[in-house]
This record gives C-alpha cells, sequence and structure tokens, in this order.
C-alpha cells in the first residue's frame, strides 16, 4: 500500500510524525504542570539522587519564562543536570547552596563554567564566598516563582532551608532529615541550635508543608511537618535529651570533609587536582 504513496504524500506523513512526537516531548514537558496538584500554579519541581553521597538535588522551575534554580547540586552529577535542564527548556539562573557540605563537592562551580549568567548562592552566615550572599529573610525570584530563606543553623552555622509558600514546600538541607537530622559534631555544629532551628524554623510552618532533605540513607524521598513532629525519634525529645543524644551518635567522618569543606567555602570553584581527589574518594565505598 505505501509504494503506492506519491512523494508528497510521504513527506506529509514524515512532517505529522514530527509534529507528534514535537507534541509529546511538549506533553513530557508539561505533563508535571497539570497533572501534579501542587504544581497547578506553574511550578516545574524534580527531585534527583547522587548514590555515592546519598544527597538530593532539586530543580524548581518557573513554567511559564522558563527560569529556574538547582538546590544542592553535586560536582559528580553536573552532566546529568545540564542534560535535563537543557531537555526541559529551561534557563538555570541560580544554584543554592543549603550550606557548606562536607560530604560531596558542590556543582555550583562547575555550573558556573558551563552555563553563561548562572549565579551561585550561599549564606553570608557561612563565611564562604558565592556570587550572591543570602541572608535570613530574604527572598529569591525566579520568573513568577519565588523563595523565602529561612536560617537553620545547627548543622553548621550557615545552614539556610528554602521555602516556597505558595506550593507548601521546604527544603531543609541538612537541618532536617526525614527521622532524623543532621549532625552537629563540626563546622560549628550546635546541637541546641539545632534544635531551636527545627521547632522555630521548620516545625512552625503549617503541618501539610512537605519537607524535602539533603540526604536520605533509609530510601525515602520526602515527608511532611505532621510527620516529623510526630515521628522524627531524634526531634521529639526534650531539647536536653537532644543534646546529649547528638553528642553520642559517634559518626565516623565524611571521607571527603578536607577536601569538600574548602571547596565548597568557595561554592565549587575548585583546582583540577581536588576535583580528581573528590572523584576517587566517593568511588571508593
Ligand atoms: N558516610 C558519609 C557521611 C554521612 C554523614 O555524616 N552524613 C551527614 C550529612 S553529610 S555531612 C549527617 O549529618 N548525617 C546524620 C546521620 O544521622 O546520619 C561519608 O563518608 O560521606
Amino acid at each position: 500500500m505505501k509504494s503506492f504513496l506519491s512523494l508528497g504524500q510521504k513527506m506529509l506523513m514524515k512532517l505529522s510524525a514530527i509534529r507528534n512526537s514535537a507534541s509529546i516531548l511538549q506533553q513530557i514537558r508539561y505533563a508535571h504542570v497539570t497533572k501534579l496538584g501542587n504544581q497547578a500554579k506553574g511550578l516545574l519541581f524534580r527531585q534527583l539522587f547522587h548514590d555515592a553521597s546519598y544527597t538530593y538535588t532539586y530543580f524548581l522551575g518557573c513554567a511559564k519564562t522558563r527560569k529556574a534554580v538547582v538546590i544542592d547540586p553535586v560536582l559528580e552529577m553536573v552532566d546529568r543536570d545540564i542534560k535535563f535542564i537543557e531537555e526541559m527548556n529551561l534557563k538555570l539562573v541560580y544554584g543554592l547552596n543549603t550550606h557548606v557540605h562536607a560530604d560531596h563537592v558542590t556543582g555550583t562551580g562547575k555550573l558556573k563554567q558551563r552555563i553563561p549568567g548562572f549565579q551561585s548562592v550561599l549564606s553570608k552566615a557561612s563565611g564562604g564566598k558565592a556570587d550572591m550572599l543570602i541572608e535570613d529573610g530574604e527572598v529569591i525570584q525566579f520568573g513568577e516563582q519565588s523563595i523565602h530563606c529561612s536560617a537553620t543553623p545547627g548543622h553548621t552555622n550557615g545552614c539556610m532551608t528554602y521555602i516556597l509558600p505558595d506550593h507548601s514546600m521546604a527544603f531543609t538541607g541538612d537541618a532536617l532529615l526525614i527521622r532524623a537530622c543532621g549532625r552537629t559534631d563540626f563546622q560549628q555544629g550546635n546541637a541546641g541550635q539545632l534544635y531551636d532551628s527545627v521547632y522555630k524554623r521548620i516545625f512552625s510552618l503549617p503541618d501539610h508543608y512537605f519537607l524535602y532533605p539533603g540526604h536520605d540513607y533509609m530510601g525515602f524521598s520526602v515527608t511532611t511537618v505532621a510527620e516529623e513532629k510526630v515521628l522524627n525519634p531524634r526531634l521529639t525529645l526534650s531539647r536536653d535529651e537532644f543534646i546529649n543524644f547528638m553528642k553520642e551518635l559517634n559518626l565516623k567522618y565524611p571521607k571527603l570533609i578536607d577536601i569538600a569543606v574548602p571547596t565548597n567555602l568557595k561554592c565549587g570553584e575548585i583546582s583540577k587536582e581536588a576535583l580528581q581527589g573528590s572523584a576517587e574518594l566517593l568511588s571508593k565505598k
């Protein structure tokens, strides 16, 4: 049957196939916006994982303007992240670090090299360098969307939780993990301060808010304020009990700490040697 089609008819069929695949791509690009409840207000949201360091990276985009931010990108995953933003037709404007990480190198330095106009972000309190040093209460705009910065020190002195009130979401970094919390035994960590930060800045959010952590070591991906207030075994202790519990945690130091901290204090703008060292150390299980 096909062999009887004229060249013109064949070309028309091809064109229609191309149009269909473009429309499928368009549908994929916008599916998350139209189908998921909390994205109805034009927010594009993705959670990605780095399995060597158990780190979550988050993309948040304005569906209308395509401006986007990334929270806690990982150096080793920058190629994946760039492929993702290209596929999704996003313009990445800011790389928000929740804090100076001790267990992996941030991807914000490498993203700066690859994306013109991209800016690294870190809290002023962390004592590091960034294109944009933010303070408690600041609001970061990307297109029609905005992120509120809420200081939650205790895991480190410069930890910031990023909140999207319009979407009932908060990105807690390592201040609050699912059924756990960040350790407090280095980088000016302070258990009492962490307890206060969580209660004043995270547990004070409405119960239905979704909480997205910086890491998860147990296979979870998201929680809620209501859940953690009742089920977090550390944060349901009294303040004094929590301080004692954190004193006894006795975790090994992260294997990358000596490279990660100085590099992340510069938002990941690093030498080739450090880059190599980071890749080697992370590949050792
Ligand atoms: N084994 C890992 C480090 C694991 C670790 O210390 N995680 C930190 C967050 S990254 S500094 C943490 O706060 N953990 C809390 C907990 O209760 O596990 C490595 O060597 O990198």
